[in-house]
């Protein structure tokens, strides 16, 4: 059975809510890319050079990243070879199985959380403004909510006029307590003051927000430093995640983003939000390959469940769900 049918069987079921979220929210990326591609099976009948050269074209298109988008092609004319593949359709299944496998690296990409048995866990939110952090932070904190677990936010984002009361409409929406101090103030003395009270009330979960200037890199790379010794100091192991928050629609500037927050703290995985509101949503992959940092999490709408754990085969089901199959005997 081809790697997509196999797929198609597994995520099919409409009472999977996660997979048909993956589905939804990838409905733009689909449109242009899978129908692109199936357009172009239509056309070619044989695969040959031209056919792989149109292929790579879409793909870049798809922000699927230059670097990557040459691995996957010769992964994909080796395995045509290997397989003796010459009916342009099968080649579709084989794209849908290298993409997965691309993504799943040597490393396996894990995308779950670290989270602390017995807590709290700390998850450092950073990103520069408008990507949607504030909205991720909120959705997490209902995540880990409906899950049962308490959570505290801290206003970490004491720079920007709004971050404080828009952390604590998140808060009240959710039903969690938010730790702030004034406009202005020193952030690491809030994840101070956010880690006595998770201590105190024995929280599961801390998550905190950060101010996210990028103006001057050594003024960011300082203050996200001096918040992060001081968590290290009131728990040590902790921050247990720096979550990088990227927004999906601004594609190859996200990656310059990611790049420069790397430079300035160790990102342990990605949040790309706004997924659903891009065609280019190859973005996921030009990111895990040319960082080699997880994307965790991605925003796939504006609803409050609609912050959903990054999975490959998932993913590559939404991207190819109205794919055109071969008959199979
Ligand atoms: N469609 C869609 N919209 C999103 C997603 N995540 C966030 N948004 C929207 O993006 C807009 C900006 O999000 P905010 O969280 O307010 O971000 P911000 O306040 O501009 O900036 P920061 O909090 O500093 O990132 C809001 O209208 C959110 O609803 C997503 O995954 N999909």
């Amino acid at each position: 059975m081809s790697f997509f049918k196999k797929l198609k069987e597994k995520f099919t079921d409409q009472s999977d809510s996660v997979s048909e979220k993956f589905k939804q929210g990838l409905t733009k990326t689909r449109d242009s890319f899978a129908g692109r591609v199936n357009d172009l099976v239509a056309r070619y009948r044989k695969v040959d050079e031209d056919f792989f050269e149109e292929l790579e074209e879409i793909l870049i298109q798809a922000d699927v990243g230059f670097g990557t988008v040459i691995e996957l092609i010769d992964e994909l004319k080796t395995e045509v070879k290997r397989r003796n593949i010459s009916d342009t359709k099968e080649v579709q299944s084989v794209i849908s199985e290298k993409l997965v496998e691309i993504y799943q690296g040597d490393d396996g990409a894990d995308s779950e959380l670290n989270i602390q048995e017995d807590g709290p866990t700390v998850i450092l939110f950073v990103g520069v403004n408008g990507v949607g952090k504030t909205t991720t932070i909120g959705k997490m904190a209902h995540k880990f909510k409906s899950e049962g677990k308490s959570v505290i936010l801290a206003a970490g984002d004491t720079f920007r006029a709004g971050a404080i009361e828009q952390l604590e409409v998140w808060g009240s929406r959710v039903g969690v307590e938010v730790i702030k101090q004034a406009e202005g103030s020193d952030p690491a003395a809030v994840m101070f003051d956010a880690i006595q009270s998770a201590k105190a009330r024995k929280a599961d979960i801390l998550i905190c927000d950060t101010a996210g200037r990028l103006q001057n890199k050594v003024n960011l790379m300082k203050e996200l430093e001096k918040v992060k010794r001081v968590i290290e100091r009131e728990i040590p192991g902790a921050p247990h995640e720096v979550l990088l928050v990227l927004d999906a629609t601004t594609g190859q500037n996200a990656l310059i983003q990611a790049k420069t927050f790397k430079e300035a703290t160790n990102v342990s995985g990605i949040v790309l939000t706004k997924l659903d509101g891009t065609a280019k949503g190859g973005i996921v992959l030009a990111i895990r390959n040319e960082l080699s940092i997880p994307v965790k999490f991605v925003g796939l709408g504006e609803q409050m469940d609609d912050l959903q754990e990054f999975d490959a085969e998932k993913y590559v089901y939404g991207l190819f769900a109205n794919l055109v199959e071969v008959e199979e005997d």
